[in-house]
């Protein structure tokens, strides 16, 4: 076993756990007093989630099995309710726990549920995608889809602990695992551009869990996000750097029903959002956006009749104000910065760029 601890500071400090072989260290994750586990997780993956109830047990806690439906289709209020009936047929007090294990949609699930049963109780994750490892389990953000757009229901509740077993990437299909090194590649863009490096050096190997600098990047993109969300858990201001090429990836994955991955459409989005920056007379990080996600496999274009519909789902993006649309762009590389109220001239221009 090798386990590296990483805090995330705030008013609730807590550990994110990485390593192989560190289920073991899942108990020390949960605050004292606990008696049972509420453990969520997709009903596709009981090999996985097994183990994670089993450690439960050994550790003598009373588990809880509750299995949800796959991916995005578990973001609903409909899920969200029937895991409140069964939080409640199952006794789970204030001073009991759930664990949300799988991908990020279920993490957000999870940590939606144990935010909002009886006005929240403690939740720790279990990631078991790279894109719920490097992004989605740790921060504190979570919830739920409405017919209206992504995310849009939700709460701010930093986990009690995120375990990171990166055994579990190994299973991962490819498409899923690639999409993952979209949030990581975000980090490279915003915050650490080492991450860039290490991908161009070598893409291929970058998009395997096997490859040699997987826990690095994984690590790097990891402390990315704990220092972001350890000075600014609520989104205030400089959280919203995480949320680069977002704007036009949840209007994306609307557009689809959500048939396309999140990782797949950030990486449009951060395309769009590259685009936006040099037209802005910002940054101009186009090519180097392209050519990395092109070089890991991610999707770079999207289709020129969409544009009105887009349009007017970014509408409900949470870091707009009023009538204002706001953006989070590059000043240059690892600077992010806000454009604010664009024109929807710019908007288009920047859109009929990024155009199959
Ligand atoms: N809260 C946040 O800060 C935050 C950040 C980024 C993304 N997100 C959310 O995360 C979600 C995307 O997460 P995702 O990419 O993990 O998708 P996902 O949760 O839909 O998982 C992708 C697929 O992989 C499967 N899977 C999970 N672990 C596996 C494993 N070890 N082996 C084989 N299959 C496995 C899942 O069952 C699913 O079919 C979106 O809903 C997005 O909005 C949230
Ligand atoms: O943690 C954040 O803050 C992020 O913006 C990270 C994003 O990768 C993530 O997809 C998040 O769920 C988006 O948040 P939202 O507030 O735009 O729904
Ligand atoms: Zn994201």
């Amino acid at each position: 076993m090798s386990a590296t601890r990483i805090t995330v500071n705030g008013d609730s400090p807590y550990d994110v756990v990485v390593g192989t072989g560190v289920l073991a260290e899942l108990a020390t994750l949960l605050r004292p007093g606990v008696r049972t586990v509420a453990v969520i997780r997709p009903e596709t993956l009981p090999e996985i989630a097994g183990p994670v109830g089993a450690a439960l047990s050994e550790a003598g806690y009373e588990v809880t099995d509750l299995p949800v439906p796959d991916g995005e289709q578990a973001k609903t209020v409909e899920v969200a309710a029937g895991l409140w009936s069964a939080l409640g047929r199952h006794g789970v007090t204030r001073s009991d726990a759930v664990v949300g294990v799988g991908g990020g949609a279920t993490t957000d699930l999870a940590g939606f549920v144990a935010g909002t049963w009886l006005r929240g109780i403690q939740v720790v994750l279990v990631p078991t995608t790279l894109l719920a490892m490097v992004d989605a389990a740790v921060g504190g953000k979570n919830g739920i889809d409405t017919p209206e757009g992504k995310n849009l229901v939700g709460t701010f509740l930093p986990p009690a602990g995120v375990l990171c077993e990166l055994e579990t990437l190994a299973s991962m299909p490819r498409r899923d695992y690639v999409a993952g090194l979209a949030e990581i590649i975000k980090g490279g863009f915003i915050a650490d551009p080492e991450i860039l490096t290490l991908i161009e050096a070598d893409p291929e190997a970058a998009t395997r869990p096997d490859g040699p600098h997987t826990r690095e990047l994984i690590e790097r993109k990891i402390r990315v996000k704990a220092d972001v969300v350890g000075a600014d858990l609520r989104e205030a201001g400089l959280r919203e750097i995480l949320n680069y090429g977002h704007t036009l990836a949840h209007a994306i994955e609307r557009e689809e029903h959500y048939g396309i991955r999140h990782g797949e459409a950030v990486a449009i989005g951060m395309v769009y959002a590259a685009e936006l920056s040099r037209l802005a007379g910002r940054a101009d990080l186009v090519d180097r956006t392209r050519s990395i996600l092109t070089a890991v496999g991610l999707p770079t274009t999207y289709q020129a009749g969409a544009w009105p519909h887009l349009r007017d789902h970014m509408r409900l993006d949470k870091k707009n104000r009023g009538a204002k649309q706001r953006f989070v762009v590059l000043d240059a590389l690892a600077r992010p910065g806000r454009l604010e109220g664009p024109s929807e001239e710019l908007l288009e221009a920047a859109y009929k760029e990024i155009c199959a």
